[in-house]
């Protein structure tokens, strides 16, 4: 029903840019998506269907993303469509799995025209070829509201080997992949909240907020040598509590030990607001793992090997499920305004 009073539905008049359709749409831009996997059944079906090798488990996970929430509505169709697909990417990761297939769903506005959707579907189609993954199905909706979002990741992993959150124990070191602060500092950059003059530190900062690299490489790797993993995305000190309460211990975190870029840490100089947003901000995109000492050396051939850094940052400790403190390179508490990321 729809009335003088109601909120636009967003299909209620043809849209001004939309030559093409709903079905158009899909036969344009989805279709030559799905074409490298045969589950899809051409776009042309009700649902997709594949099947699994006899020896591995299917790793499902979901991630939304919001115009205004996680993007701004301005940003480059391609960069949405790669950080979309990516976060999702790190999800698998986090679980040790290979990615596998997505699935895709799109709620546009009607002021999204038909340039837009094609650098979105370019984008996607790069990211597919270069993360080995096809896409499987998906909806197209309208809506009256900003951009919205969302894939469900399928992946592979070895029968009962998925790593939990849940497996970490004290005495465990903790280590992180990467580089942690460069998204959150370069979303201030963006709000045009922190400068930075040097041309290679700005691109940096807001390359990793726009572009995450989820580690695709490294996560299958870590079956067998982590006994805790997740991802990072709300946040250093966030995540690794949301790691603390599922092992049921407590964790120290070493500030200094955190692998900060080059330009985080021009940025962060001496400020220690700066260093806690780079510990708190999120959409890091790293993975943060537990592992017993005994792993350090096949931690190290696989930092070689995959050419990403892994980097120990502290350790597990018994204590109330969740906690989590963190210090200064002398040993005393730093205090942080916030853990991490929370949506309302
Ligand atoms: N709306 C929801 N319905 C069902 N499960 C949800 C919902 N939101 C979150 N979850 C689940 O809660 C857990 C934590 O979610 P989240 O913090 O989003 O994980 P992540 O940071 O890895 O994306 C996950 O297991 C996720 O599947
Ligand atoms: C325009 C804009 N505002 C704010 C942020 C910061 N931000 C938005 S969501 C988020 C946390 C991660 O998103 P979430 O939906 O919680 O992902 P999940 O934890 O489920 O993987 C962060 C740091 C951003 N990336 N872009
Ligand atoms: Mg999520
Ligand atoms: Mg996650
Ligand atoms: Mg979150």
């Amino acid at each position: 029903m729809s009335s003088p009073e109601s909120p636009d539905p967003g299909n209620s008049r043809p849209s001004p840019v939309d030559k093409l359709g709903e079905f158009g749409r899909i036969d344009r831009y989805f279709k030559p998506l799905a074409t490298g996997f045969p589950g899809a059944r051409g776009l042309a079906d009700d649902a997709a269907v594949f099947g699994v090798p006899p020896d591995q488990e299917l790793v499902v996970t979901t991630d939304a993303m919001v115009a205004g929430v996680h993007f701004f509505p301005d940003d480059a169709p391609g960069d949405i469509a790669a950080k979309l697909l990516r976060t999702n990417l790190s999800d698998l990761a986090a679980m040790g799995a290979v990615p596998y297939a997505y699935t895709l769903v799109t709620a546009l506005p009607r002021t999204v025209g038909e340039d837009w959707l094609a650098a979105f579907a370019a984008g996607l189609g790069e990211d597919q070829a270069r993360f080995g993954i096809g896409l499987a199905g998906g909806d197209s909706v309208s809506t009256s509201g900003p951009i919205t979002l969302s894939v469900t990741a399928f992946g592979l992993v070895p029968k009962g080997r998925a790593l939990p959150r849940w497996g970490g124990r004290p005495g465990d070191s903790v280590f992180v992949t990467g580089c942690v602060g460069d998204a959150a500092l370069g979303l201030q950059v963006a709000f045009g909240k922190i400068a930075v003059a040097d041309e290679a530190a700005r691109g940096r900062l807001l390359a990793r907020l726009r572009r995450p690299d989820p580690r695709t490489t490294v996560g299958p790797r870590l079956v067998g040598l982590a006994t805790a993993c997740l991802d990072v995305s709300d946040g250093l000190v966030a995540d690794l509590g949301h790691l603390c309460e599922e092992s049921g211990c407590a964790a120290v975190l070493d500030s200094a030990a955190v692998p900060l870029s080059i330009a985080a840490r021009a940025v962060v100089g001496s400020d220690p607001a700066r260093l806690a947003l780079a510990l708190t901000g999120g959409d890091d995109y790293e993975l943060l793992f537990t592992a017993p000492d005994e792993a350090r050396p096949a931690l190290a051939a696989l930092a070689a090997g995959t050419g990403v850094p892994i980097t120990a940052i502290g350790r597990l400790e018994e204590g109330s499920a969740g906690d989590v403190r963190v210090v200064g390179a002398d040993g005393t508490p730093l205090a942080l305004p916030a853990r991490g990321w929370e949506h309302f």
